[in-house]
């Protein structure tokens, strides 16, 4: 099988949204009336965002997930993605499972590929992702408050546990706790549906992928505040709330969680208890915005807890 046929056979689907899709030198995609094109892209590196034996439909998975939380993150509906890969050879089984993990995605979404780029290489995964919102109602990281409080959905470390029990950093984690974790590694889960409702609510968001108390710092930054979180408020998986401290570094700073980390006004609480109903995600107050600047993880007696490193970074 060669480079066009793999394309045609494993890449090229209906895209009813675009003016133009898979084919030509460009796609065509027209925004609607009154909104703005939102567009980002993330890559996926062979043994440094995932491991070589990782399935491939949970690749193809992760692959978009981590850019629809980029859409989510933003209050953006996804609607077009491009698909750049660089394959070490042709394996049909690999292509087939990794566009199923990939369209299973997008159709849950509404989310159509119309283009990529294809070539031999290094397994290298780089998702373009666009979307739209109406023009001037996009979440950003600027816009956190002195006194607003500060929210995350879902639960966070649960990832970052799979991950350091592969690596052998964590032993004795039980075989169901670790199967739990590892779904939430291979298959985030983005909140498209709550970034869209909190566009409303929240005065800051972000994605959380490379551990929170560090993507939390972009927020402060970007808006000229600084912040405190209770490490007790963080939710987490059981097995590991029963080991907060000790696993203090995985909850607050392990990364891959894809969950969404926004700042919102005291007054929003009873609106974010609607919104976490409806959108079927658990959404936790878990520290408050401050004058200042820079971050502060606080222990259940109100002192600093110290951590090793507040997130990922791919050169630290
Ligand atoms: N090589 C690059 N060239 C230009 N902009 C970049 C590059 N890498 C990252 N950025 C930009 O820097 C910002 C932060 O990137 P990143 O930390 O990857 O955000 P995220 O966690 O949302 O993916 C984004 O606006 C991103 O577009
Ligand atoms: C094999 C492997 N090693 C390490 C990690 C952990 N890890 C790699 S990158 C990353 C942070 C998120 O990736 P990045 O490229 O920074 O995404 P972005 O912030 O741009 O969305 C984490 C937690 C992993 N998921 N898999
Ligand atoms: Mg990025």
């Amino acid at each position: 099988m060669n480079e066009f046929e793999l394309i045609r056979r494993h890449f090229t689907r209906a895209t009813p949204q675009a003016v133009l899709g898979v084919g030509d030198d460009a796609a065509i995609i027209q925004v609607a009336p009154g909104c703005a094109l939102h567009v980002s892209v993330d890559m996926l590196v062979q043994g440094r965002h995932f491991f070589a034996d990782v399935d491939p439909v949970s690749l193809g998975h992760k692959a978009l997930a981590v850019n629809l939380s980029d859409m989510a993150a933003m209050g953006a509906a996804p609607r077009w993605a491009l698909l750049a890969l660089a394959l070490p050879q042709v394996d049909e089984a690999w292509a087939a499972g990794f566009a199923r993990g990939f369209f299973d995605l997008a159709a849950r979404f509404g989310v159509e590929l119309v283009g990529g780029d294809t070539t031999c290489g290094p397994l290298t995964l780089s998702v373009t992702i666009m979307g739209e919102a109406p023009q001037g109602m996009a979440l950003r990281r600027s816009g956190a408050q002195p006194g607003d409080d500060i929210w995350v959905s879902g639960r966070l470390g649960e990832a970052a546990l799979a991950l350091a029990c592969r690596l052998g950093r964590v032993k004795d984690v039980p075989q169901d706790v670790l199967d739990e974790c590892l779904l939430r590694l291979e298959r985030p889960e983005p909140r498209v549906g709550l970034g869209l409702a909190l566009r409303t609510v929240a005065h800051a968001a972000l994605d959380v992928s490379d551990g929170l108390m560090g993507d939390l710092e972009h927020i402060l930054a970007a808006s000229g505040v600084g912040g405190e979180i209770e490490l007790e408020a963080l939710p987490t998986h059981p097995w590991l709330a029963a080991r907060r401290g000790e696993h203090a570094a995985l909850i607050a700073a392990g990364g891959d969680d894809y969950e969404l980390c926004f700042t919102a006004p005291a007054s929003a609480r009873e609106a974010l208890a609607g919104i976490a109903a409806q959108c079927d995600v658990a959404l936790s107050r878990i520290g408050r915005i401050k004058a200042g600047s820079g971050t502060c993880l606080l222990d259940k007696d109100g002192r600093a807890f110290p951590l090793d490193k507040k997130g990922y970074d791919h050169f630290a």
